[in-house]
């Protein structure tokens, strides 16, 4: 019932305006399944490739389309062999990790459908129990999703205490809106950067005050707790000819930078730190770990791109103690839940995530869901933002 009858690619548009690639999968049934690539600004080294849209459907529609024909998109992990046989490299160079993705994602909705079960349900999250991810809301920020703002990257309400996801998607909701009238009361001018968040003209360390005094804020109105967390994207900061991370004109040594981000562990009380140290320094991310570890996650983006080896190196090594989860980083579907299986296994906390550039597309909170992630990051504001957030509203209602 699930055998794949035709695949069609297009081009769309995301969130930034750029071209990407959407998939329509069918089957034999009359199951329909539709997917859409996201795509980063500040992507890791490691990443499977992004072709340029145009370009990743023509290869797709002639390696990849005719071996899915045929396929169970029920068979989750033969749709994705399928594209890993047509595609033939490690990192997706030859169709692109932009198609191999929207076709992963679009089989995985095409057999839920034919099967009238939600996503989630069909990702196996029949066995969720109540559990729901923590939704980590980007208030503030800059790097390279917001030019002559923070030099970090995002900084993100974590409302640890909230006692449903939808009460807790509408308090990342306020910090947002009270990060505006902290800001305004300073007379602080702020426009949105890719994401959504606020990207304003000011220091590292304001932005610091300012998100601490919305929380503090927010969680006197709503009454649960509410933390924040950072997303430092160190990797963008780390400069190799000068083996120092750069912040504007001042730099720091990596031990500097431990110091630096340990201090601001203790300071803000900080839920979550990602990406705190450069992508190739698993020794610099043990040591951080090893030092605040136990009273906040240390999570690895660009430092494990949802790649099953780089996390196992990272395992190895006690770098981090958990891993954001893109799937677009690695691919297919069956390689991103084989890097939540490997960390849940490890006591590795896990993080679905989105990416800058976004469409409408809600796989990643049924896949949050699903899986039983403690966390998901998918932004606060904005039409490609909202569309993960209510869908993980209706999923917790029953309503999909
Ligand atoms: C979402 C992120 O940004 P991008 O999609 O630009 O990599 C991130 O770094 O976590
Ligand atoms: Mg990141």
């Amino acid at each position: 019932m699930t055998r794949i009858t035709s695949v069609s690619l297009r081009r769309v548009l995301d969130s930034r305006g750029n071209p990407t690639v959407e998939a329509d999968v069918l089957t034999e049934s009359g199951g329909f399944g539709r997917g859409a690539a996201p795509s980063g600004a500040s992507t890791g080294e490691y990443e499977a490739i992004e072709l340029p849209a145009g370009e990743s459907i023509a290869k797709a529609r002639e390696h990849a389309v005719p071996r899915l024909e045929g396929v169970y998109a029920g068979d989750q992990r033969a749709v994705d062999n399928a594209l890993r046989a047509a595609d033939g490299t490690d990192d997706f160079s030859a169709i692109g990790a932009n198609s191999a993705v929207a076709i992963s994602m679009a089989a995985a909705k095409a057999a839920a459908d034919v099967l009238g079960a939600p996503l989630y349900q069909h990702l196996g999250g029949a066995f969720r129990g109540e559990n729901f991810p923590v939704p980590l809301g980007n208030v503030v920020g800059g790097g390279e999703h917001a030019k002559e703002a923070t030099h970090i990257q995002e900084f993100l309400a974590a409302p640890v205490g909230a006692p449903s996801v939808s009460e807790a998607v509408f308090a990342n909701a306020a910090v947002h809106a009270a990060v505006a009238d902290v800001l305004d009361e300073r007379g602080v001018p702020a426009a949105k950067g890719d994401e959504g968040a606020w990207a304003p003209p000011i220091s590292d360390a304001e932005a610091f005050e300012v998100v601490d005094e919305a929380v503090d804020r927010v969680e006197d109105e709503v009454g649960f707790e509410i933390r924040f967390g950072l997303d430092m994207a160190a990797a963008e900061l780390y400069d190799g000819d000068r083996e120092a991370y750069v912040y504007g004109d001042e730099t720091k040594s990596a031990d500097e930078q431990i110091e630096y981000v340990a201090g601001l562990v203790d300071e803000y009380d900080l839920a979550y730190v990602e990406d705190p140290l450069d992508e190739n320094d698993y020794e610099a991310f043990a040591e951080l770990t090893d030092r605040v570890g136990d009273r906040t996650l240390i999570c690895g983006d660009d430092l494990f791109v949802t790649n099953v080896e780089r996390l196992r190196d990272g395992i190895d090594a006690g770098a981090a103690n958990s891993i954001l989860i893109k799937p677009n980083q690695i691919g297919t579907l069956s390689d991103a839940f084989d890097a939540v299986e490997l960390a849940a296994r490890n006591g590795y906390e896990t993080v679905i995530s989105h990416r800058s550039g976004e469409t409408e597309d809600t796989t990643i909170a049924h896949l949050a869901v699903a899986t039983d992630a403690g966390y998901i990051k998918t932004g606060t504001v904005g039409g490609e933002r909202t569309a993960k957030l209510n869908e993980l509203v209706r999923i917790a209602d029953d309503a999909v």
